[in-house]
């Protein structure tokens, strides 16, 4: 990189991720990243002069992203639902889609009063300690099968000063083994059809965890799981919330009907309108 103003380095990023077909304005995510600056403060130092310290290490994270390494692996940072959440390699990185079934949720419970909340496949901790932050008088469990994601979900918890019960297990096992019955039941299960891998991007392949990506044959292996331990957890009047890959929602709306067959399902798209998230009402 031949740059020692800000915005020169940041026009070098951008024409050599581009030519490592990669996203143009991650260079900016890198730059805040060094500078420790948020966007109005970057557009204010755009003509500044880097350290030669800066621009090496500006160089070197633009070269990692054109390699394939998630921006968000780069910075250790992705926001979720207007706060910001530590990630690593243990744990997906959050995606804003997931932020539409954290909205639907929160709404679904708008009328409970201190609701018991479970959030299955937690990961990096965004959907439970987002619920925790939202609605501070529920009480909130989060499941993960990996120890990993659970470190990462717990640190997360610690700086967002959410008090959420975090228990080790597979899908509802835990809550079931412990008697927890819940008003909401929250889930982003891993749903991408195993033989879908090909066709992902190697920074999500070679980046995020598997299992935190694949689920099964179909994609559906999680959610017929869920559905038979469902009707164990579920409090009479609550809601169970899931979010799926697009073309998913029926197959996953029918399994909830079988498993509570006077239950009410409701499919939702996201704002893209593809249909995204299946709720059921018992
Ligand atoms: C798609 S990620 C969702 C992470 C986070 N909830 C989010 O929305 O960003 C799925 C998570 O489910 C966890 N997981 C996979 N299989 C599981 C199982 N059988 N029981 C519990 N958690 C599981 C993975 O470790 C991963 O953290």
């Amino acid at each position: 990189m031949v740059a020692n103003k800000i915005y020169e380095a940041l026009h070098w990023a951008s024409s050599f991720l581009i030519k490592h077909d990669r996203d143009a304005n991650a260079g900016e995510y890198m730059m805040k990243h060094i500078l420790q600056a948020e966007r109005p403060q970057l557009l204010a130092r755009l003509h500044e002069t880097l350290t030669d310290e800066q621009a090496a290490e500006f160089d070197r994270l633009v070269r990692l992203h054109a390699d394939g390494v998630p921006v968000q692996h780069i910075t250790g940072t992705e926001e979720f639902y207007g706060r910001t959440f530590m990630v690593n390699g243990h744990v997906l990185i959050p995606r804003p889609e997931t932020e539409e079934l954290v909205y639907h949720s929160l709404e679904k419970i708008a009328h409970m009063k201190s609701p018991v909340i479970a959030d299955i496949g937690t990961g990096s901790g965004a959907i439970a300690v987002t619920m925790k932050n939202e609605r501070p008088d529920a009480a909130v469990y989060a499941v993960d099968l990996s120890e990993a994601a659970l470190q990462t979900a717990r640190q997360n918890a610690q700086i967002l000063n959410a008090d959420v019960h975090f228990l080790y297990g597979d899908l509802l096992e835990p809550l079931i083994s412990r008697h927890i019955k819940v008003d909401l039941l929250v889930s982003n299960p891993p749903y991408i059809p195993i033989d879908e891998r090909e066709t992902l991007s190697t920074v999500v392949v070679d980046h995020e965890p598997h299992m935190a990506l694949f689920g099964g044959e179909d994609g559906l292996d999680l959610y017929r799981k869920m559905a038979k331990q469902l009707p164990f957890v579920l409090q009479e009047g609550g809601v169970a919330g899931v979010e799926t890959g697009a073309g998913q929602t029926e197959a996953v709306a029918a399994l909830f009907q079988k498993a509570f067959p006077d239950g009410k399902v409701q499919i939702i798209d996201d704002i893209n309108g593809k249909d995204r998230m299946v709720f059921l009402h018992v």
